[in-house]
């Protein structure tokens, strides 16, 4: 079944399409976007890993065949050196004002092609097509970008894609671990938002579940409709797009720490996520049953302590080079209550003696 969700952003509205195979229909959808003349050159931007399962479905999509690039896949991607040769790739093709990138694949191929779209000629259109749970996350909003030795996407650009198409199919090949790094992000959008959608994905029990159709569903509309709803009124991050951001504080400087691409960005998330309960339970004084949610964590493979093993000062210098840190003071999503973000500073001290 074909289920269509529309965001508005500052460049207008655009749809988020999930339906099975859509994989194969791309070409289309590009023909149907509203508003839209026709393109003069499309590019897909994939990597290795996608390439090899679903690159030919999506080129044979189009009358004529579109220029393709692959980038190694993981998160070394996101790099200075991978998007300076994307972009040298982007303008040998020949790519104008009037042409489509799309990004096929993970968040790493939607926030690398995603910033090569922002900064090419400065802004052409792309077309982010998910291929893990993930994605659904990074896909939605417009946040593109690449990671700095000095942390995670330090560099980057608001640039709303164009569309957004889903083909669930092409989660039947996601491994365990991607499988669980994507539940991280819908647990966050839970924790933040939607006390009925934590209760769901904390009690799934096990991936093969999650993986059943309806299961599926119910975890990709419900996470993105938080999504939806927080870019919708804060697109830029100037206020609550912030709360997006519970439990990153902890877990970019534990990614960027541990050397990119050793642990995945949704199992960083859930230890960054506990961190952060427990240090609202402190704070505030409440109960966020953080325990509990740290016991179904645990039940489905994640290392909520991973951070135990990495240099904790170097950790806590690496949050005063967050984007949320102003003049040096780390800034920490917390909750005042169940679904209830705030953003707040969070001392040194405390978050030394803590760590
Ligand atoms: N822009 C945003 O708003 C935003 C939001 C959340 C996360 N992110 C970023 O997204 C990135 C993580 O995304 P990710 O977890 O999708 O990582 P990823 O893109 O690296 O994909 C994970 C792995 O799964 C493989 N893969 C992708 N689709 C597959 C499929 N259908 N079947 C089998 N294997 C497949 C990839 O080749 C890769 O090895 C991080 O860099 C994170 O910072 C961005
Ligand atoms: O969309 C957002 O805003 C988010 O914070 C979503 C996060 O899950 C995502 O990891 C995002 O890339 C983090 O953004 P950043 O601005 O902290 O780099
Ligand atoms: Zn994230």
């Amino acid at each position: 079944m074909r289920r269509e969700i529309p965001v508005r952003s500052s460049a207008g509205h655009y749809p988020i399409i999930i339906e099975p195979g859509l994989r194969r229909r791309i070409g289309l959808i590009l023909k149907s976007l509203p508003g839209k003349r026709s393109y003069s050159s499309v590019l897909i931007v994939t990597d290795r890993t996608v390439e090899k399962l679903y690159l030919e479905d999506v080129v044979r999509s189009f009358d004529e065949t579109p220029h393709v690039k692959i980038v190694p896949a993981g998160e070394q991607s996101k790099s200075f050196s991978v998007l300076e040769e994307l972009l040298e790739y982007v303008a040998g093709c020949g790519l104008d004002r009037d042409s489509v990138i799309i990004a096929l694949g993970g968040g790493v191929v939607g926030d690398l092609a995603g910033f090569a779209a922002a900064s090419f000629m400065r802004g052409i259109d792309f077309i982010q097509v998910p291929t893990t749970l993930l994605a659904h996350d990074s896909s939605v909003g417009g946040k593109t970008g690449i990671n700095l030795r000095a942390g995670k996407n330090l560099a980057g650009a608001f640039h709303p894609p164009a569309a957004v198409c889903f083909d669930p199919e092409t989660f039947s090949s996601l491994s365990k671990r991607e499988w669980r790094s994507g539940l991280a992000e819908v647990i966050k959008h839970g924790l933040i938002r939607d006390p009925e959608l934590l209760s769901f994905a904390l009690d799934i029990g096990s991936f093969e579940t999650a993986e059943d159709g309806a299961a599926m569903g119910r975890l990709l509309e419900q996470s993105i409709r938080v999504k939806k709803e927080v870019v919708e009124e804060d697109e830029k991050e100037k206020g609550i797009r912030a709360y997006l951001n519970f439990g990153h504080t902890l877990a970019h400087a534990v990614e960027a720490e541990a050397g990119y691409g050793r642990w995945t960005h949704g199992e960083a998330v859930a230890a960054g996520m506990i961190f952060a309960l427990e240090l609202s339970e402190r704070t505030f004084g409440i109960d966020l049953r953080s325990a509990e949610v740290e016991a179904s964590l645990q039940k489905l493979g994640y290392d909520t302590r991973m951070y135990k093993n990495l240099d904790t000062r170097s950790l806590v210098e690496r949050m005063k080079k967050d984007k949320k840190s102003r003049q040096g003071d780390i800034r920490f999503v917390l909750l005042k209550a169940p679904c209830e973000p705030v953003l707040m500073p969070v001392s040194e001290t405390e978050l030394l003696k803590h760590l």
